[in-house]
């Protein structure tokens, strides 16, 4: 995949963001969360471009070349490859907070049942759990952790609208799940993006096996 760049943007610090995503699909596919070229993962690279996998790619298999370049409207910069057919979901994060540098989006199986299961009530109410100190703002147990559960769709537009609205009821957001389809998470960086990630898989782990136990 030849991709040129803008000018203003250097080999290496394409390279570097390339990388970094391809190394952490790897990993992630490690834990089964990436099936059948399933997920997509991206990094901004400036205020108005970001690094993201190309679409349809097996996500264990990333390297370098599976990455490309997009505008904040989701249009691929310098490259005739296809970006992930949900680029829309992660240049509306990057819009919305100038502070957000990375996203990620995986179909693990817990995430998948668990938004087929919350979908009714149309969030995940988490509450109790120590690990939600994880999630970047809260700091106890005793706070309430809402995730959403959005209708899935093949329309990016119509997520986008579901999320701007969430957002512009003054509703916090840090993560959010598609029902049947997997979960949306991001951070500063690519370890905090990460560690959400991680947090939130565990904590609808926890969901479930509660729902499992008192059936
Ligand atoms: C192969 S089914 C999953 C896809 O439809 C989509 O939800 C997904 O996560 C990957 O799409 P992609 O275009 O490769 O980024
Ligand atoms: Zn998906």
């Amino acid at each position: 995949m030849s991709q040129v760049l803008p000018a203003s943007i250097s080999a290496a610090l394409f390279h570097e963001r390339a990388d970094a995503i391809a190394a952490a699909a790897r990993e992630l596919a490690q834990h089964g969360w990436t099936p059948a070229t399933s997920s997509n993962f991206s990094m901004r690279v400036d205020a108005d471009h970001a690094a993201i996998t190309i679409s349809g790619r097996d996500k264990g298999k990333l390297g370098r070349d599976d990455i490309m370049l997009v505008d904040m409207d989701g249009k691929a910069v310098g490259t005739d490859s296809r970006p992930s057919a949900e680029t829309e979901l992660h240049t509306q994060v990057y819009r919305r907070w100038p502070e957000i540098n990375t996203v990620l989006h995986t179909h693990s199986r817990t995430q998948s049942v668990a938004s087929r299961l919350f979908a009714k009530d149309g969030v995940v109410k988490l509450q109790g759990w120590e690990l939600q100190k994880a999630i970047h703002g809260h700091t106890t147990h005793e706070s309430v952790l809402d995730i959403p559960v959005f209708p899935n769709t093949q329309h990016m537009p119509e997520l986008v609208a579901q999320v701007d609205a969430w957002i512009d009821a003054g509703k916090p957001l840090h993560a959010y799940l598609i029902n049947g389809h997997g979960i949306y998470t991001w951070g500063r960086d690519m370890a905090e993006a990460r560690r959400h990630l991680e947090a939130l898989e565990f904590l609808l782990v926890c969901e479930l096996d509660l729902r499992r136990l008192n059936a």
